[in-house]
């Protein structure tokens, strides 16, 4: 095992030096893509985790479900002190703490409360499933890392109009293709909305729409300009500001 947590062959993983490498530069301050954060089969044994966590993990809503860990949110606080499962940990967390953001920042999360992230998400998109434009709130440190698996899509962006209300056409799209790693943070995180359309198909995909296409491993794979969905799952780790020790001490009834 090296040091960033990697089983697998150094070939298919492929980190950049620092994140400036992986900058989308087409978007405001701050987003980063690496198209190859995992591997396969880590991406295959993470699924699988996903797949078998017990029932009650997961959470059905109307056409999406998701998993939470370590826990749900009480009132924007993380009421387990909790850490998260070895298989959320490695290899991403030691990956993404593995990766200086500047000379002088040493990981995407150095300024964060925690100094790493506590909290993932996990939301399940079979085609023709998306997420409403919204933003992500109050309750975390303004900074968010998606690992993308299984199938990719376009994350879109959009901006409030000056009355408040919602531009309806989105101001950017980013593909996000399976194994990859998406960073937001900063104006992106406080002043855009971003959402997935559920739509089977995304289309009109080049080098003009899509903000990140010379990061993307493969864009020659989308010459035709379309993408073809199938379920993907997204693993989206976040520091919450507000950790409460109570959780742990009320004991199991209070833990999910
Ligand atoms: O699945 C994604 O990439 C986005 C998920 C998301 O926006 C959220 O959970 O807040
Ligand atoms: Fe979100």
């Amino acid at each position: 095992m090296d040091p960033s947590g990697a089983f697998s062959s150094p070939l298919e993983v492929k980190l950049p030096s620092s994140l400036e490498a992986s900058r989308i530069q087409t978007l405001p301050p701050n987003a980063y893509y690496i198209s190859d954060f995992i591997s396969e089969e880590e991406e295959r044994i993470i699924l699988d985790k996903v797949e078998h966590a017990p029932k009650a993990r997961w959470r059905q809503l109307t056409h999406r479900r998701l998993q939470t860990w370590p826990s749900d949110l009480v009132k924007n606080t993380l009421l387990d002190a909790q850490p998260l499962p070895n298989w959320l940990e490695q290899p991403v967390v030691s990956r993404l703490l593995s990766i200086p953001v500047s000379d002088d920042e040493p990981h995407i999360f150095a300024s964060s409360p925690h100094g790493r992230p506590n909290h993932v998400l996990i939301n399940e998109y079979p085609p023709e499933t998306g997420i409403m434009p919204h933003k992500d709130g109050a309750a975390y440190h303004p900074v968010v890392c998606t690992v993308s698996l299984g199938s990719s899509l376009c994350l879109n962006l959009y901006k409030s109009k000056e009355d408040g209300a919602l531009d309806p056409e989105p101001v950017w799209r980013i593909l996000q293709e399976p194994r990859s790693l998406l960073i937001t943070t900063g104006e992106l995180y406080s002043d855009y909305l971003h959402g997935i359309e559920p739509i089977s198909e995304d289309a009109n995909l080049s080098e003009q729409t899509v903000a990140n296409w010379h990061l993307l491993r493969s864009s020659s794979s989308f010459e035709d300009g379309r993408n073809q969905r199938q379920t993907r799952i997204s693993l989206t780790y976040r520091d919450v500001l507000k950790v409460s020790k109570l959780g742990s001490k009320l004991g199991p009834l209070f833990k999910r």
